[in-house]
Parts: C-alpha cells; sequence; structure tokens
C-alpha cells in the first residue's frame, strides 16, 4: 500500500515544477486551515485579562480593589478606545464600591455631585452578566431605575459607551416612545435602563415581558425613586421582582431611611459614604452664593445677571413648569445675547431630547429648566448654576448645584431668595454642610425690562395668558411647600409681582384668599347664594390640593417621572396642574374646581381693549361680537326676536329664550291666597335653574370655541393644553359675550355642536334645519313665490 500510495509522488517528481506548484498549494491550503482554527479558538487580549482577573478576584481582599478596578477599567474601557475619555482613575465612590458590587454585596453608594457614581454602577452591571455568560435568550438581567427620562437617557449613552465589547442587549424604556415597538423588543433585552412608570406599564401590559431571574438592581437617585411621589409605582415594581436579586442604591444625598431600606428587602448592605467626614457636602471647586432678592426685582435681576456672562454656559432653576415657559418666551424675545434654551416636564420627549443634546453641545447658552434637569445630568463644562427660585429643600439644593463643578472642574453657583426665605433656608443648608456667602445686587446694574414685557403682552394675548399661568402656578407651589418656615405665600406682594412679569393688574386667585380667610379667621357673609366656606370645606379644599400636588410630584412630576406622555396618561399628569392654574378659558370638567380659582375677568382680560392695536383687527369679530351686545344692552333693544303661533293661535316666544317656570303648576291649585314664602320659593327656584342652565350654555359655547382656536393654533404644542380655567360662581358677573352674535345667529344653527339645552329651551334649531332641508314646493316660479311670501308676510303684520 506504501508503495502505490508513493508512487503517484515518484510519478510527479518527475515534473519537477508541477510537483512544485502541487506542493505549494497544499502549503497553502493547509496554512489558511491553521490560521483559520488558531483565529476561532485565540481569544481577543481582553478577555484573556478578563479570565486571569476573574481567578484573582476569589482571593483578592477588598482594600486591593483599587488594582481590580485598574484592570476592570482596562477591560472594560481600553479596548472600546475609552482612554480618551479620561477614565484613568477610578475615583473614591468607583474604587470602594465596585469590589462590594463585585462580591454580589448589596451596596448603598453616597458621594458628591459629580464623583463618578453611574460607573460606579455600571461597571459591576455588565462584569455580573458577563460573569454569567448571559445572553439575548436569558432575558432581563439588570434593571437601571432612573427618576428623570433624561437621566436614563444619559446612563443609557454611557453603558453603550463603556460596554461597546459586549454583546448584551440594552434598551431604554421611558416614556414618550413607542410603547408597541418598546413591548415587542422588552422580552430579549438583558439591560433595561429606565424610569419607574413607563417599567410598571410593561409589568402590567407587556405578556412577555417579566423579570423573574433578574439578576441586578440599580436605583440610581435612590432617595428620590424612594421619596412618596414614586412609593405606589416602585412597591408594584418590587413585587414583581425576584427576592434573590442584588440591589445597588447611589445617590448625592443617600438615603439612610431604615423604613425605605426594609421596602427594598436590602441583605446585610454595605453602606458607602464617601464623603461622610468631608467638611463640606458640596464640591470642593464650587462656589456658592446668595443674594436677597425682592420678588418683583427677579426678572429684572435675571436679565441683567445673563447680560453680563453671555460668554457662559448656565442652568437657571424654576419653581414650575409654566414659569419656564412664560419666562423662556420673553425673554428669548428680550434678546439677553446669549442663546435660550428651555427644559420642562411639559415638552414633548423630541423636544426634551432636543433641547438636552443641544445644551451638551453649546458652549455658552442658558438652560431655563424645572427641577427635572436637578438630578445626575451631567452637562459638559456648565459655568453657573443659578436658582432663580428657592429651592424645596437642602438636598434640592445640593443636586442643582451639582450640575456645575463636576469631576475635577470648578464652578459658580447662585442662589435667589427672597426675604422671607434667607432664614429658613439658610439654616437648612448649614445644617447640610452647604458652605455658602451673601452677596449684594447692585442696583446700579439692574437693568429694567418691566415695560417690555408689557408692550409684549399688550401685543399678544397669548403672552398676556402665559404670564398669567405663570403667576399662578408659581403661587401655587410657594403655597404647596411643605417648609412653612421657609415659605410663606401671605409675605409675597402680588400686584408688584404681576406687574413685574409686563401684567398690569394681578389675577385673582381664589385659594389664596380662602387661606387667607382662613388665617385671619374671617368669615365672609355673601348675603345669601354661596354663603361662607365652612370649616370643612375648606379642609377638603386643602386635601385635594394636596392630593394633585403628590400627583404632580410623582413627576416632580409635572415632571420627573412623567413617563406618561403617551397621549392618555399624559392628560393625567397635566390635570393636576390644569385644575390647580387654569385660567380665562371655560371646560365643563372643571366646574368642580371652580371654587379654587379665578380671575378678575374684566380687570384683567379687558386692558388690551383701551389700547387699540393690531389685535384690535385681529379680534376684530369676537371685538364686534361684544360691542354690539353692550351696545344692545345700552339701547335696550331686543335681538332676533322670533314669534310663532300654536295651533291655537297662542304667541310663542322663540329667541331669546324665555325664563319659564319650573314649578308643577298643580302646586299653583293646591295653594289658596298669596303664598308670599312659597313664591319666593318658587323664584328662587327659577332662579336657580335658569342659571344652571344659562351657565352650562355658556361653557359649552366657550369650549367649543376653545377647541376651534386650538385647531387654528400650529404654534403651540401640546404645552398649551394646559389653558384651563373657571367661571366664579355665584358671584360671576354677567358676561355679554354670552349674549347671541347678532352676526352669527344664523351660522351658529348650523352648528352640530349646539348644545341640547339650547335646542330644546330655545327650540329653533330643528324648525330652521327642516324648512331648509325640505323647502315648500308651491309649484309657482320664483318670482311667484316671493311675491305670495310677502304677501303673507303683509298679512301677519
Ligand atoms: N474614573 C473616572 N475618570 C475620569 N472621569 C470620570 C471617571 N468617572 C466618572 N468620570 C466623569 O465624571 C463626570 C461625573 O460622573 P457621574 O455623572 O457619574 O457623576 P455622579 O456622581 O453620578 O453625579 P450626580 O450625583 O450629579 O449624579 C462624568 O463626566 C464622568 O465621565
Amino acid at each position: 500500500a506504501k508503495k502505490t500510495k508513493s508512487s503517484p509522488r515518484t510519478k510527479i517528481t518527475d515534473d519537477p515544477v508541477k510537483n512544485f506548484d502541487k506542493w505549494k498549494r497544499k502549503y497553502n491550503k493547509t496554512k489558511k486551515r491553521v490560521k483559520l482554527v488558531q483565529k476561532t479558538t485565540k481569544k481577543r487580549d481582553w478577555e484573556v485579562e478578563r479570565g486571569n482577573i476573574q481567578n484573582k478576584l476569589d482571593y483578592l481582599h477588598v482594600n486591593k480593589f483599587t488594582y481590580v478596578f485598574l484592570i476592570l477599567m482596562m477591560l472594560l474601557i481600553m479596548p472600546s478606545g475609552l482612554l480618551e475619555a479620561q477614565y484613568r482613575q477610578p475615583t473614591e465612590i468607583q474604587r470602594q464600591t465596585i469590589g462590594f458590587a463585585l462580591q454580589g454585596r448589596d451596596v448603598l453608594g453616597a458621594a458628591k455631585t459629580g464623583s463618578g457614581k453611574t460607573l460606579a454602577f455600571l461597571i459591576p452591571v455588565l462584569e455580573c452578566l458577563y460573569r454569567e455568560q448571559w445572553t439575548s435568550m436569558d432575558g432581563l438581567g439588570a434593571l437601571i431605575i432612573s427618576p428623570t427620562r433624561e437621566l436614563a437617557y444619559q446612563t443609557f449613552e454611557v453603558l453603550r459607551k463603556v460596554g461597546k465589547n459586549h454583546e448584551f442587549s440594552a434598551g431604554l424604556v421611558i416614556g414618550g416612545k413607542d410603547l408597541k415597538d418598546e413591548s415587542e423588543k422588552i422580552h430579549r433585552t438583558n439591560i433595561i435602563i429606565c424610569t419607574p412608570g413607563r417599567l410598571l406599564q410593561h409589568m402590567d401590559e407587556t405578556a412577555t415581558f417579566h423579570a423573574s431571574d433578574l439578576h441586578m438592581l440599580v436605583l440610581d437617585e435612590a432617595d428620590r425613586i424612594l421619596d412618596m411621589g414614586f412609593a405606589d409605582t416602585l412597591n408594584a415594581i418590587i413585587e414583581n421582582l425576584p427576592k434573590t436579586r442584588q440591589t445597588l442604591l447611589f445617590s448625592a444625598t443617600q438615603t439612610k431611611s431604615v423604613k425605605d431600606l426594609a421596602r427594598l428587602s436590602l441583605k446585610n448592605p454595605e453602606y458607602v459614604w464617601v464623603h461622610e467626614q468631608a467638611k463640606f457636602s458640596t464640591p470642593a471647586t464650587l462656589e456658592q452664593n446668595y443674594m436677597v432678592c425682592e420678588l418683583h426685582q427677579k426678572v429684572n435681576m435675571l436679565f441683567s445677571f445673563l447680560r453680563s456672562h453671555l460668554k457662559k454656559k448656565i442652568i437657571v432653576f424654576f419653581a414650575c413648569c409654566k414659569e419656564v415657559q412664560y419666562l423662556f418666551r420673553v425673554f428669548c424675545r428680550l434678546r439677553p445675547g446669549i442663546s435660550v434654551l428651555a427644559l420642562h416636564g411639559k415638552q414633548q420627549q423630541m423636544k426634551r431630547v432636543e433641547v438636552y443634546n443641544d445644551f451638551v453641545r453649546k458652549t455658552s447658552a442658558v438652560l431655563f429648566a424645572t427641577d427635572i434637569a436637578a438630578r445626575g445630568l451631567d452637562f459638559p463644562a456648565v459655568n453657573w448654576v443659578l436658582q432663580f427660585d428657592c429651592p424645596e429643600d437642602a438636598n434640592t439644593y445640593i443636586h442643582r448645584v451639582g450640575r456645575t463643578a463636576r469631576y475635577k472642574e470648578g464652578g459658580e453657583a447662585l442662589l435667589v431668595l427672597l426675604a422671607s426665605e434667607e432664614k429658613g433656608m439658610i439654616a437648612q443648608l448649614q445644617k447640610k454642610k452647604v458652605p455658602i456667602n451673601k452677596i449684594e445686587v447692585n442696583p446700579e446694574k439692574l437693568v429694567f425690562v418691566q415695560q417690555k414685557l408689557e408692550a409684549f403682552l399688550a401685543q399678544e394675548k397669548e403672552q398676556k395668558e402665559r404670564a398669567q399661568r405663570c403667576f399662578v402656578s408659581y403661587l401655587r407651589s410657594v403655597y404647596l411647600m411643605k417648609n412653612k418656615d421657609v415659605f410663606d405665600v401671605f409675605q409675597l406682594k402680588l400686584p408688584e409681582y404681576a406687574m413685574s412679569l409686563g401684567l398690569a393688574v394681578a389675577p385673582r386667585v381664589r385659594f389664596l384668599n380662602k387661606a387667607q380667610q382662613q388665617k385671619s379667621g374671617v368669615t365672609q357673609d355673601n348675603s345669601g347664594t354661596a354663603g361662607h366656606e365652612s370649616e370643612d370645606d375648606l379642609k377638603s379644599f386643602k386635601a385635594q390640593l394636596k392630593g394633585e400636588q403628590s400627583k404632580s410630584q410623582s413627576s416632580q412630576s409635572e415632571e420627573e417621572e412623567d413617563d406618561d406622555e403617551d397621549e392618555n396618561k399624559d392628560e393625567e399628569t397635566l390635570k393636576p396642574a390644569a385644575l390647580l392654574c387654569g385660567f380665562n378659558e371655560e371646560d365643563e370638567d372643571d366646574q368642580k374646581d371652580q371654587d379654587l380659582l379665578t380671575v378678575k375677568r374684566k380687570d384683567v382680560f379687558n386692558i388690551n381693549e383701551e389700547s387699540q392695536d393690531d389685535e384690535a383687527k385681529n379680534q376684530k369679530q369676537k371685538e364686534s361680537k361684544f360691542k354690539d351686545a353692550k351696545k344692545i344692552q345700552k339701547k335696550n333693544f331686543r335681538v332676533n326676536t322670533k314669534k310663532i303661533f300654536t295651533e291655537e293661535g297662542e304667541v310663542v316666544q322663540q329667541w331669546p329664550p324665555l325664563q319659564k317656570t319650573v314649578v308643577p303648576d298643580e302646586e299653583e291649585e293646591e295653594t289658596s291666597g298669596i303664598n308670599v314664602e312659597a313664591a319666593k320659593e318658587r323664584l328662587r327656584k327659577e332662579d336657580q335653574e335658569f342659571d344652571k342652565i344659562e351657565y352650562r350654555r355658556k361653557i359649552k359655547e366657550k369650549h367649543r370655541k376653545k377647541g376651534d382656536d386650538d385647531d387654528n393654533d400650529d404654534d403651540d404644542d401640546d404645552e398649551e393644553e394646559e389653558a384651563v380655567a373657571y367661571l366664579s360662581g355665584a358671584d360671576e358677573e354677567f358676561d355679554p359675550s354670552t349674549l347671541p352674535d347678532p352676526d352669527k345667529v344664523d351660522s351658529s344653527e348650523d352648528d352640530d355642536s349646539d348644545d341640547e339645552v339650547q335646542q330644546t329651551q330655545v327650540g329653533k334649531k330643528k324648525p330652521r334645519k327642516e324648512s331648509t332641508v325640505t323647502p315648500l314646493d308651491t309649484g309657482l316660479s320664483l318670482a311667484e313665490d316671493e311675491e305670495l311670501v310677502l304677501h303673507l308676510l303683509g298679512s301677519h303684520s
């Protein structure tokens, strides 16, 4: 056999060239095969190193975690080219927590803002899943919960960078995104970064999603997620998670509440508070000052501040969305010389991301924001944080100022306080080890913008309404603050504040009046109708306010969690705010809240009638309706009176509607003589019934008009849906706009949205419609028809 095998070889050797070619082909083939085998079996460098570390981890002491960390950093970061991102040395919180986390311990990590807590939990998340050889088939392995969408988005981006070489699937699950699309992918996702509301929504609604194999739960900004605003949502989420999981909690203001921690069923957690012994709780590179400024000077102060910091990157924090909305618009028009951006919870998700990215990119700009931007956001190179409104508490202060002076960088913070807030707030800050100095405003440097704002408001009605909402919303936020040592709404000078926003008259805030009455023990007798409010009414009113507040807090909410921007839920989150600070337009749904707020309608909204400017032209139709109505009132004209006759020949007035008795006739027969009391009662009932019907009609009419306006309003997206208003009830003055518009009576009859009350009471809609739909065919020519009609009319009169 050997011979037969060798014979061909000998044959080949006969032709050396052919022989060499054949040998070369064979050699190349073998070389290729070897290379292929080598390629498939050879581990990448970082994989080899990971193997080594894994072996070493078992015997390394916790104190040696610097070493572990450095190697981990090399494994995770260097291969992805992130050395450029300056992750060369671990920060203190990373050094101290990663070791415990890798040992599988539950960790409570606390360190100053900007100290690198994000990597302190992302590295263990990746490492843990890697060790478990997690694949997409294994489903959810790690869950990271953030209080705001922006923070979740930011964490997701960091994870994408540091986990570049891993094959895990990661998903961002936040409100405002396509729920269906998320539902289809979520069961294949290994690491989810989410906001609580949206996660719970998937737990409830997405059949394929389950978290029963979860290994690691991370709460970023843990104290915020554990606070009252998220309580129910978080409890529901935790119920769906396995008890065997590992839990990591991180925040710059970590909770120590045993009650909070018990909810999470932590197992012998390791508490790592890096800066516990530090002299201050804020970064050493942060310079902090506060100034006392009168409420009505704040806008001037802000404008002056921006004018003198044109080349800086600044974040300005406000108390509520409506303040941001209004002041953002007017500041854009004031053109301070620096680009102005706004970020708040009532923006659509796309807009929020756009603003976020825009501000990240810009080197000089000012961002007007609510507290949705207060926690965790890592905007690069922010020079200044200005707190236009006093923060809710010292923790909120610490997070807000933490948006600057991050990771060894410097920064400055300025807190603007009212005189009434100074003592209480500064005491809180001192208690929390915040070093802050008082500085004075230089009155000579103040630029006054009030007149310009007045001019803007005169030109644009919408702007004026925004200013009014801003006014009420700010007062509401102050009123609802828990700490009454700091926040006292009754100390605020309302007329001056309104004027500083460009308003000529302060809108009346009814809940304040009531609270004031209660405070001073004064009761008001309205001689009849509404009477004075009882203690109980007031209590339930306050409870209602508080209820709304806790709802809205759940997202600081106007804000934070607001996971529910998907159309349906969005309304829910908008509602509380709308209930409490609506204006100018009436809405049926708000009837129950009409006692909460109201405005001096005449004083506030008729200002522009005197200034006959362009707006008058735009509003021509509405104005003419008003004027006509007023004229009619003065001259005592009766408009559009229409009479028809019954078959018996009785005259029936159809328009304007007559006030009909609501008391059954029998009653009249029963009584003999004149019963004054009964008559009074009857009249009162009649009045009530008529008022009710008339009131409902007015609301529906306005509601319909608003709908029309909204359809035409292209500029304002969903933000403008907040506009809701209240009619004052019994003490309401006559509104001429409720009279029929002489120019529109005909057209309005064709409007399908006309309400039932009007139809039944006025009884004019049906007959008119019928007559136009089926005209009487007389068999005569048009001219003859006309003649006949004239004749008939002549004989009637
Ligand atoms: N080891 C490191 N080396 C260099 N830079 C780092 C390191 N770790 C984190 N950083 C950078 O420090 C900055 C702040 O980090 P991070 O956002 O994690 O802070 P934080 O402690 O979570 O702050 P906050 O309390 O405000 O949420 C980021 O820009 C991050 O890239």
